[in-house]
């Protein structure tokens, strides 16, 4: 379970990120967070894994504060929380096979790492990652090569390398098409159910929070302003949520869902 108690972020030139937020969010869960461009999304979730250390409250992932852990904590809570980002972060002159490797690398050694010595065992699935993002047959090419829909799907295939127990993916669609898109969406979901790995998504689509969450998180200016099931989320909610009707370019739109 993650827990966020009372929750605040201020940047250092005053801006609130995010304010008194208080969530739980159970494992299992496919959760979207939706809201205008600034209303804290990434603050949000990168809070999660203290890739932004917060100013006030407490965070719990499993029972364990992220935020008051030592490094050592932190590394191994880490180890559980794959990431996603929208602009893929690979190492684009490796193989596919290496970046997926590098979900390993919190359980090796950095010796071991740094010379590219991974078991057996990990190569095995890391293979069986790629396999079950359906891009096994690039395992040796370069990810330069790769389209930006690829790319995503090795990203993936490194959180499933990592055993990751939660995803975080901060727009992992925003520079895809809509059929790659769906695709991507497709993959995680996948990964959601049949691994029961908790997935926190920020999606600028609000059709596609709907189609695929299980539970949608509505944020603005720091706050959350609603939190309930997709069933929930009416048109009415989303004019609430972003304070003015949708714009045409927040839906992917029926006909590539
Ligand atoms: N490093 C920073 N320093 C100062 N202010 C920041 C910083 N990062 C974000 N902010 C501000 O915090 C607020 C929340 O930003 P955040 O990036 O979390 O929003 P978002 O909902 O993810 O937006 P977008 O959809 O555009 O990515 C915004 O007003 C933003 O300008």
């Amino acid at each position: 379970m993650i827990e966020l108690n009372d929750v605040s972020k201020v940047y250092s030139n005053g801006v609130k990120g995010l304010e008194d937020v208080n969530l739980k969010i159970n494992k299992g869960e496919f959760v979207s967070i939706v809201g205008l461009s600034g209303a804290g999304k990434s603050t949000l979730l990168r809070s999660i894994n203290r890739l932004i250390d917060i100013s006030s409250g407490d965070i719990k992932i499993n029972e364990k504060s992220i935020t008051s852990a030592s490094e050592k904590q932190l590394r191994l809570i880490r180890r559980d929380i794959g990431m996603i980002f929208q602009s893929f972060n690979l190492v684009k002159r490796s193989s596919v096979l290496r970046n997926v490797l590098s979900g390993r690398v919190a359980y090796n050694n950095t010796l071991r790492t740094l010379l590219n010595l991974f078991p057996q065992k990990d190569v095995d699935l890391a293979l069986k990652a790629l396999e079950r993002v359906n891009i096994l047959d690039k395992a040796y090419t370069r990810s330069s090569e790769l389209s930006g829909g690829q790319q995503q799907r090795v990203s993936i295939a490194r959180t499933l390398a990592q055993e990751a127990k939660i995803i975080l993916a901060d727009e992992p669609t925003a520079s895809l098409d809509p059929v790659t898109t769906k695709q991507v969406m497709d993959d995680l979901k996948k990964i959601n159910t049949e691994d029961d790995v908790t997935v926190i998504i920020n999606l600028h689509f609000v059709d596609l929070a709907k189609e695929y969450s299980t539970r949608i998180i509505g944020l603005q200016a720091g706050k959350v302003v609603f939190d309930g099931t997709p069933e929930e989320a009416t048109p009415e909610v989303f004019e609430e949520i972003y304070g003015r009707s949708l714009k045409e370019d927040e839906l992917l739109g029926e006909e590539n869902l």
